[in-house]
């Protein structure tokens, strides 16, 4: 659904703090953030970042040390316990590992609310089918949760989230403890609840990928702090932290970290520059004009496109041969239009200092300041392109037939023609 400008959730410069084994902390620090009526809103960050406190403020399990929160135009702070269920009643929640009473069947587990509320059984059953029909698990009515695969359950804890008509849903890493592809239908529920329902959803993660698929903005967040938000697109084509950057780096794997790119200045030692693809996607094209005018020879050796909401995003990283000065020209003029990242070459090398930040991504489990791992490489997509060769030694080996071409971005997700 298209979200409206009216706040559903409003903090004002909220503070949680707690009591840890060296004194008190804030888990939450001076977060000041708008959730609007119809989005879907991203919390990102690793592990103790502070998203499940931040969440948590919401429904009013934990109370703020300073600030204050408001849900629908409701201030929270303090609110008789009384009034806190109302509000607790116009949400649901759901998390990792689904929280199903094991002792009541599927249908047993979406009218449990509904008892709770009060709701007579005929009323109980009419809403329970409605609910199954909606997350597509009808037929598994009379099943006990045991019985049931990962993103069945969380089905489920989405019906019994639903039960209510609650006006947000948040969802406390829905999808982390399912694969890929359930993921992925998972998240395609979470948009229907979304559009279909008119139901705000908060969705807390520590993987942009999911981010990517769903949310319409995004904060995200580092000891406590907001460190960036806004629309998802722009913070994944310019994101402005390092922490930011280490997300979008670790999903797109589209920029040679520099190891990769040692590599490639063996087999290519001319101007390697990367080239960002956005919005419209129509750079490739214009890439292509640009060196056939300038008589510069063009060669893709690594990249990756895919989609952040629904629109191309990705780079393409060239090695341009021919006279110097028609270099710079054309390096100018694909300046005027996209982001340019100049690498130098093998004899005068550039780092990407956003390739560089997605490297050093630590394990999403782990504290953004302390880890080192590096995340998987993707092998680049040599492919052909109008008036380019194709680099026959580029790194990650051979071109497949039928390989996209670059101005036709995939739409799943993927880096075209690397592994992932
Ligand atoms: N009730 C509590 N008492 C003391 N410390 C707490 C409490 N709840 C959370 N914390 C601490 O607050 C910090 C933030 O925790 P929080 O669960 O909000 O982070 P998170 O970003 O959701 O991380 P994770 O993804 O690991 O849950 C952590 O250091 C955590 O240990």
């Amino acid at each position: 659904m298209s979200a409206s400008h009216t706040a559903m959730v409003r903090f004002t410069d909220v503070t949680k703090t707690f009591k840890g084994s060296s004194g008190p902390f804030n888990a939450v620090d001076g977060v000041t953030l708008d959730i609007r009526k119809g989005e879907i809103f991203g919390v990102i960050g690793y592990s103790g970042a502070g998203k499940s406190t931040l969440v948590r403020l919401i429904n009013a399990l934990e109370t703020v040390s300073g600030g204050s929160v408001e849900v629908d135009g409701t201030d929270l702070t303090g609110r008789s316990e009384t009034e806190l269920r109302k509000v607790r009643a116009g949400i649901g929640m759901i998390f990792q590992q689904f929280n199903l009473l094991s002792s009541r069947t599927v249908a047993g587990n979406i009218a449990y609310p509904l008892k709770v509320a009060g709701w007579d059984r005929a009323r109980r059953a009419a809403r329970v089918a409605e609910l199954l029909e909606f997350v597509g698990i009808a037929d598994k009515a009379k099943q006990y949760p045991n019985k049931l695969s990962g993103g069945q359950k969380q089905r489920v804890g989405i019906a019994r989230a639903l039960a209510t008509n609650p006006s947000i849903l948040l969802a406390d890493e829905a999808t982390s403890a399912l694969d890929p592809e359930t993921t992925q239908d998972v998240l395609a529920l979470l948009k229907r609840v979304n559009r279909d329902l008119g139901v705000t959803v908060v969705v807390i993660t520590h993987e942009m990928d999911v981010v990517k698929s769903i949310c319409d903005r995004v904060a995200v967040m580092e000891h406590g702090k907001v460190v960036e938000s806004g629309d998802v697109y722009p913070v994944f084509a310019d994101p402005q932290h390092r922490a930011t950057r280490r997300f979008v780096g670790a999903t797109v794997k589209d920029r040679p970290s520099a190891k990769v790119l040692e590599r490639l200045r063996h087999r290519h030692p001319h101007r390697l520059v990367t080239v960002a693809v956005h919005e419209d996607g129509s750079s490739g094209g214009r890439i292509t004009d640009v060196l056939r005018d300038n008589d510069v020879q063009g060669t893709v050796v690594f990249g990756g496109i895919s989609e952040v909401t629904e629109r191309p995003f990705g780079s393409l990283t060239w090695e341009l041969a021919g006279d110097d000065a028609a270099i710079e020209r054309c390096v100018a003029t694909l300046r005027s239009y996209t982001d340019v990242t100049d690498l130098g070459t093998a004899a005068n090398p550039l780092v990407d200092p956003r390739a560089e930040d997605a490297a050093a991504a630590p394990d999403p489990g782990v504290d953004g300041s302390t880890g080192t791992a590096e995340p998987g490489l993707a092998a680049s997509a040599p492919y052909p392109v109008p008036g380019s060769t194709l680099a026959g030694s580029a790194e990650g080996g051979t071109l497949a037939p039928g390989v996209p071409r670059f101005d036709k971005p995939r739409t799943d997700g993927s880096t075209e023609g690397g592994a992932r």
